[in-house]
């Protein structure tokens, strides 16, 4: 399922955070957002998510989600995993992936009114999959160890993972490696290369790193004060004139 943008706009006072962005992500694609410090990636980010109202339109498959709550953006298939890890810390691996499931769950809202064996049930089949999801992320063996535990690149992952226990069809990753050693790096860039083969999510990544950019994204699109200037695949953009300008800061 495509994720659109056209001509999405945010302002803040005088600031064009976004001016009349638009780009398509492709299913089962790594799009990479890039950009300046400013330019406006996160900003991009938050537009999808619903955070801020925003001028245009951005649509997932035929759904328009401009408009939208984040929860509902949430529920059609859009999950972010933030850059500052916000993770349950005292509850265990496994408590914070099955809190990502809420909303897939019925009995969440409805358990009064329902069997306490068929809510049980239910139950089993969430932590089943999450058990899933947790040997896909490599979190096996750490299932039931309170996240505050884990090391740096440990809890990044549970971010990853608790996102991916949403069931996105479209995946936000803001800044995966940043802070993490060269081996975490590789083994995040391996298993965002899964998401993408396996899983067949679209991911799409705001990242500073650009040799691992360059590397992984399918497609990119590069944004300058809130305009994108180059959208293509990486050979594209890294000669890209306008591209050369913005990073070497040569505004004119
Ligand atoms: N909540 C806000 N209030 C006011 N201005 C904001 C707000 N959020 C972003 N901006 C401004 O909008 C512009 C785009 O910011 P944004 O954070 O989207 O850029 P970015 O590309 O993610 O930057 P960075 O790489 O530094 O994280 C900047 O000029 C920023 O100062």
């Amino acid at each position: 399922m495509k994720l659109s943008l056209r001509d999405v706009s945010l302002r803040f006072g005088g600031v064009r955070a976004l001016d009349s962005v638009s780009f398509d992500v492709e299913p089962g694609t790594v799009h990479a957002v890039i950009g300046p410090n400013g330019a406006g990636k996160s900003s991009c980010f938050n537009a999808i998510c619903g955070v801020y109202p925003v001028g245009g339109s951005v649509r997932l498959g035929d759904r328009e989600l401009t408009g939208l709550p984040p929860h509902a953006i949430a529920r059609l298939g859009v999950a972010r995993a933030f850059q500052n890890i916000a993770l349950g810390g005292a509850d265990t691996v496994l408590d914070n992936l099955m809190v990502a499931r809420h909303h897939l769950t019925r009995a969440g809202f409805v358990s009064t009114g329902l069997g306490l064996r068929r809510v049980r049930r239910e139950e089993d089949r969430h932590r089943a999959r999450v058990t899933e999801i947790a040997a896909f992320t490599g979190l096996d063996a750490v299932l039931r160890t309170p996240v505050a535990e884990l090391s740096y690149g440990g809890r990044k992952r549970v971010e990853f993972a608790r996102a991916l226990a949403a069931e996105p069809r479209v995946l936000l990753l803001d800044e995966p490696v940043a802070g993490m050693t060269h081996h975490e790096k590789a083994t995040t860039v391996a298993l965002i290369r899964e998401t993408r083969a396996v899983l067949g999510v679209a991911v799409v990544l705001v990242e500073h790193d650009m040799p691992l950019v360059m590397g992984l994204a399918d497609r990119i699109t590069v944004l300058d004060f809130g305009r994108v200037i180059a959208d293509g695949p990486p050979a594209h953009v890294r000669e890209h004139p306008e591209v050369l300008r913005a990073y070497l800061g040569a505004h004119s």
